[in-house]
């Protein structure tokens, strides 16, 4: 699937672009999928429209329990100060996460098979193990920024394996949002650590080093159809959407299970409900 130069180019910047890895039909069957996930969200289960420490504490377990299950988030911007929904709902949902493919058939398809089996082996991933999924819509006028951070702060593993996969299901610009990406920022240290304790998450500094700015950063602007493959600790952000395109992608996260997983990472995964890789 890739090769030497590419997977060089991999080894130097920490990222690699792969154009026209899925068709129009395999991604239009993915929007289709999620669409339908969406129209059949009823709001009221996320009770993200009520702000009391209760709610709180719902809001909280919606995100924990999103970890086995296939949940929906509002953007930030969704409502307006009468606690209404500002556009529709097809149009105020941030992101599905974080199990659909384990737990779809039309997810799963587009999240295995031998290209993507061949292009984790060549990246050096063992034993891929598929932590999380998530449909992320960056919706148009409202999609909310995902500030700078490496996805090893979610995944940690002893070495460092986690590997992101992210998939452009529309073109991806700087006027919706694309991501930005620091070249050969996967050579700096861990940041921050996500961890689980019971029902509660809390982030841990651990290092100083500032986050990349656009002097150092890249814009990685991309085709639908694109996948994008980037280390676990490659710096990397997306802008808000303030134009009135979407930008929709999907997203997996993969570690190698000759690495060891951290018991406290906010996903666990049982004999119950066993992590999978890409076959
Ligand atoms: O798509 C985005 O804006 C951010 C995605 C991301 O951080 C990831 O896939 O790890
Ligand atoms: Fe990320």
């Amino acid at each position: 699937m890739l090769n030497q130069e590419q997977l060089d180019r991999y080894q130097q910047d920490g990222f690699i672009v792969i154009p026209d890895f899925k068709t129009p039909a395999q991604i239009a069957a993915l929007r289709q999928r999620a669409a339908e996930i969406v129209d059949a969200f009823d709001p009221a289960q996320s009770r993200s429209i009520f702000t009391t420490r209760e709610q709180d504490k719902h809001i909280d377990h919606y995100f924990l329990d999103s970890a086995t299950r296939m949940h929906c988030f509002f953007e930030e911007e969704a409502f307006g100060e009468d606690g209404q929904l500002r556009q529709a709902k097809a149009l105020s949902i941030n992101k599905i996460g974080h199990a659909m493919h384990d737990l779809d058939p039309v997810f799963s398809a587009f999240s295995r098979g031998p290209e993507l089996a061949a292009v984790a082996r060549q990246l050096g991933l063992q034993q891929p193990e598929i932590w999380q999924s998530m449909y992320i819509f960056k919706q148009p006028g409202i999609g909310g920024e995902v500030r700078w951070h490496q996805d090893a702060t979610y995944f940690d593993t002893d070495p460092v394996t986690v590997t992101t996969f992210w998939f452009a299901l529309e073109d991806a610009s700087l006027e919706n949002g694309c991501l930005w990406a620091e070249p050969g920022g996967h050579r700096t240290p861990l940041r921050e650590r996500f961890v689980r304790e019971g029902d509660h998450v809390r982030t841990e500094k651990l290092s100083d080093l500032p986050w990349p700015d656009d002097s150092t950063a890249v814009p990685l602007e991309v085709r639908a159809g694109s996948l994008v493959c980037f280390h676990g600790l490659l710096p990397h952000y997306s802008a808000p959407n303030r134009s009135p395109v979407s930008r929709h992608a999907y997203t997996l996260h993969v570690t190698d299970g000759a690495s060891r997983y951290s018991p406290a990472n906010w996903i666990q995964r049982g004999a119950e409900f066993p992590v999978r890789g890409f076959e």
